[in-house]
């Protein structure tokens, strides 16, 4: 029994192949896979060859909150409380490469800026070839949600707004930039756009409202464990 409890503990989840009883370590899905298209590697090598110059840190991405625990400690929060429970992210709930959500996020805490490089995937799908409105609205919500959880702890989304510029059309490549506009109290303002990043086309122009628990905004997360406020 320990032999299966002590690896789960460390993060660890059971194989996915069948008849495979060893613990894997959990996978980090914001690398490249088969999936990826020659333009999404493009954009994530620039990302990440320019990250470490220029103060930017590429965020490890897992399927389930507490898979982030050692790696990204303020982005599993207390997901202790679902116990062993079959929980999955919701950006990460659709399992096959490239069916759902592909993206990789890069975190810029000082600067309170984040990018995401996603692909959204044929599961995506709103009218014909097009992603979902909603689709658009989760990655906007993780992005939004990831950096206020960077620089201020346990938030959570109060109001998201957004205006749809121009249709995603499936398999495209789409880069977010976010930022924190402000601060007020235990109020986060930030806001973000999703370009084409080879083009011209604004896709969409958001901006959202996070909001603290009493007493712990910037107490919990990442800018806390850095030293930055
Ligand atoms: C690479 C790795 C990837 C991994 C991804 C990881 C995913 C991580 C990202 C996951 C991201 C996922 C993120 C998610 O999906 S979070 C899930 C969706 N969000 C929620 O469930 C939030 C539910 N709502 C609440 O908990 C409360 O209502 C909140 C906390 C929002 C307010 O309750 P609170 O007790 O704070 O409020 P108050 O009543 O004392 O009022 C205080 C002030 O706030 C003003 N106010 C109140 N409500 C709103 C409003 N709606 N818009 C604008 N303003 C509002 C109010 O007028 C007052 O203003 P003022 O009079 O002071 O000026």
């Amino acid at each position: 029994m320990l032999r299966r409890a002590l690896p789960r503990a460390l993060g660890a989840v059971p194989c996915p192949r069948r008849r495979c009883h060893r613990p894997c370590p959990p996978r980090d899905l914001a690398v490249p896979n088969a999936a990826w298209s020659d333009r999404m590697r493009r954009h994530y090598g620039h990302l990440l060859s320019t990250a470490t110059r220029e103060g930017w840190t590429r965020l490890p991405s897992f399927r389930r909150a507490r898979e982030h625990r050692h790696q990204v400690p303020w982005l599993a929060g207390d997901s202790d409380s679902d116990g062993a429970g079959d929980t999955r992210l919701f950006p990460r709930a659709i399992e096959g490469d490239g069916d759902g959500f592909e993206f990789a996020m890069f975190l810029n805490v000082p600067k309170g800026r984040l990018r995401c490089l996603c692909q959204p995937g044929p599961f995506l799908e709103g009218h014909p070839g097009l992603a979902h409105g909603g689709a658009i609205a989760t990655l906007v919500d993780t992005s939004l949600g990831t950096l206020a959880l960077a620089v201020a702890g346990r938030v959570v989304t109060a109001n998201l707004s957004i205006d749809y510029l121009a249709p995603v059309p499936l398999r495209s490549v789409l880069l977010l930039e976010a930022s924190l506009q402000r601060r007020q109290g235990r109020k986060l303002f930030l806001g973000c756009d999703l370009r084409d990043p080879d083009g011209d086309t604004l896709h969409a122009r958001a901006t959202g409202e996070g909001h603290g628990d009493r007493g712990t905004l910037g107490t919990r997360g990442h800018a806390a464990h850095q030293g930055h406020r």
